[in-house]
């Protein structure tokens, strides 16, 4: 496969080609079952979406077309038929030319096809087709198919998301000494990694945590890192303050919910603690493999958590604040939601590897980021991270991840190649 993937690895892409592999089950199981969940919702809660739609009689000819793009979408991929050329409105003409470039070079190799297909390609498709189905109505083209189970996920863990910032409150109080800062910081890190557990992709929409489990989770999880580079990270932390005035933060977010205050958690830590002056929240700009945030999602969770948590109430303001004051930016870029690795951003959208090039610290959250950042491919599990990433080094960066595909690296060769415990 020839397209912009282009990459110098001999080592093939992860592919649902592969049978047994998650790339695999992902195609075959999880994504049709997406896809019948967002059908489900429409059918379910026809008279409350064609409600709130301006003009309901032509919303009900647009929800009968939607839900027949859907059901065809989802019987092209039970089928293995090729990826159709997307219909991308103008207002997004730059990112709709990436994509149909990505599927013409993959025509150029071989007609694309759901299985047969880089992974990356397939998954990231199916997601921006759901989006263009939507985008491409005429009353419903604003509708967040995946809105109610992110809002629902919020609700559902109003209680852990309590304990969660009443955690991360202790922790500011306590700071007595350079130990404790560093003790917290690394704490807070582990905290926003295994919140990248909660992940509606892969539970189908079900909350993932038990009322009451998650911190206790996080102390029993500490075995589980694989590979855990805190302590250097903690010393490059110490250095940017020695050799930065104006400290910034970038996190490249992943899902709503527990993932998305554990990382806010953080970034109000670096604030109040001045390790950073601002942090760049990086969102999607459209819905995005179910769970993953966008800028609708972070105000409805604030303004949730201020107006409805009590527990919260301080918390939320004080993010609102950082908001106003800009120490907290959130930024929504197009290249997040294309189907393009990470290796190839400074030639395809060099203002955006600029932009983050300007931070003293990038993290990146999830396993697709973690994969964009490996290009999806099927590295050998002692490939240096450096290699790893083919050049992309916009800024000292980390990936926080819990594994759920495949890719993998960075493992010393003492260590075998985890027997991955897929989710699915
Ligand atoms: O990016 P996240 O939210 O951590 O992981 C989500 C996800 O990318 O993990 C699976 C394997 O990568 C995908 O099929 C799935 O949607
Ligand atoms: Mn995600």
């Amino acid at each position: 496969m020839t397209s912009t993937f282009g990459s110098c690895s001999p080592y093939p892409y992860l592919s649902a080609g592969v049978p047994g592999s998650f790339a695999y089950r992902t195609v075959k199981d999880r994504m049709p079952v997406i896809l019948t969940k967002v059908i489900d919702f429409l059918c379910r809660n026809k008279h409350e979406i064609l409600e709130s739609s301006t003009a309901e009689a032509g919303s009900i000819e647009d929800l009968k077309l939607i839900i027949g793009k859907l059901s065809q979408l989802r019987s092209e991929m039970q089928t293995n038929k090729t990826l159709r050329p997307l219909e991308i409105s103008s207002s997004h003409l730059r990112d709709g030319a990436k994509w149909n470039n990505e599927l013409i070079e993959a025509k150029d190799s071989s007609s694309p096809q759901w299985f047969s297909s880089p992974w990356l390609l397939v998954e990231c498709y199916m997601y921006r087709a759901i989006y263009c189905i939507f985008e491409n109505s005429i009353h419903l083209k604003r509708l967040d198919p995946f809105s109610h189970m992110k809002e629902e996920l919020i609700i559902s863990q109003k209680y852990v998301l309590s304990q969660l910032v009443a955690y991360t409150n202790d922790l500011s109080q306590t700071i007595t000494s350079a130990s404790h800062l560093q003790a917290n910081f690394m704490k807070l890190l582990e905290i926003s990694l295994w919140a990248n557990r909660n992940d509606l992709s892969l539970s189908g929409g079900n909350a993932e945590t038990k009322p009451g489990s998650f911190l206790d989770d996080v102390e029993q999880l500490s075995s589980h890192i694989l590979v855990n580079n805190a302590n250097e990270l903690w010393l490059y932390v110490e250095q940017v303050q020695k050799d930065f005035r104006n400290k910034e933060l970038g996190i490249i977010m992943d899902n709503s919910g527990l993932e998305m205050v554990a990382d806010l958690c953080l970034a109000v830590y670096c604030i109040s603690h001045q390790l950073f002056d601002r942090v760049i929240f990086y969102v999607k700009k459209i819905p995005w493999f179910v769970s993953d945030t966008t800028f609708d999602d972070l105000q409805w969770a604030l303004h949730y958590m201020e107006k409805d948590v009590p527990e919260m109430q301080c918390f939320a303001s004080k993010c609102l604040g950082y908001l106003d004051s800009q120490q907290f930016q959130v930024v929504e870029e197009g290249y997040f939601t294309l189907p393009l690795p990470y290796h190839v951003m400074n030639k395809e959208d060099p203002d955006l590897y600029n932009k983050l090039s300007q931070s003293q610290l990038l993290i990146f959250k999830g396993d697709l980021n973690y994969r964009k950042l490996g290009a999806d491919i099927d590295w050998p599990s002692t490939t240096t991270f450096e290699k790893f990433l083919q050049g992309f080094k916009p800024a000292p960066l980390v990936a926080l991840r819990t594994i759920k595909a495949e890719i993998i690296c960075d493992i010393p060769s003492t260590k075998r190649k985890p027997r991955l415990l897929s989710p699915a």
